[in-house]
């Protein structure tokens, strides 16, 4: 029998409607609210699709790194790349420090899959 998590909604049947307001606010401002959210919706399943291919891309990078055991980590490209993305935050109006601490963390999940793909690359190696 397969179990069901009721304080987790399911995935595939998706409810754009849910919310803890529902029956507390007026019909109106529901509406307004749930329009909105249909651009948030939206925005989120991009950002999973954005997202999905920068890991595409860098575990390409960790392949090449581990094969050619070079550290998983580069700082000086992560400088630049955080100066650059703060300069973007500025100009979009978006808070600077919040795009730094996002890519940090970015970084640091690319960071993990590199070391674990480096790992993975040397077990292989010392079976040969
Ligand atoms: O460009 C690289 O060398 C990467 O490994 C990718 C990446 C990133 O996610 O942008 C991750 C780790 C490095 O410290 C720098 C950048």
């Amino acid at each position: 029998m397969t179990q069901q998590n009721h304080d987790v909604p399911d995935t595939d049947t998706y409810d754009a409607a849910a919310s803890s307001l529902a029956g507390h606010v007026d019909n109106s401002v529901m509406a307004e609210l749930l329009s909105i959210r249909s651009s948030i919706d939206n925005i989120d399943a991009t950002l999973v699709y954005l997202l999905a291919e920068r890991f595409k891309a860098t575990q390409k990078v960790g392949f090449l790194k581990a094969a050619h055991r070079l550290p998983a980590g580069d700082p000086g490209r992560e400088s630049a790349q955080i100066a650059r993305l703060r300069r973007l935050a500025e100009d979009a109006h978006l808070d600077p420090a919040f795009a730094e601490k996002f890519l940090n963390f970015i970084i640091g999940e690319v960071i993990r899959h590199h070391e674990a793909i480096a790992e993975d690359h040397q077990a292989a190696a010392e079976w040969k």
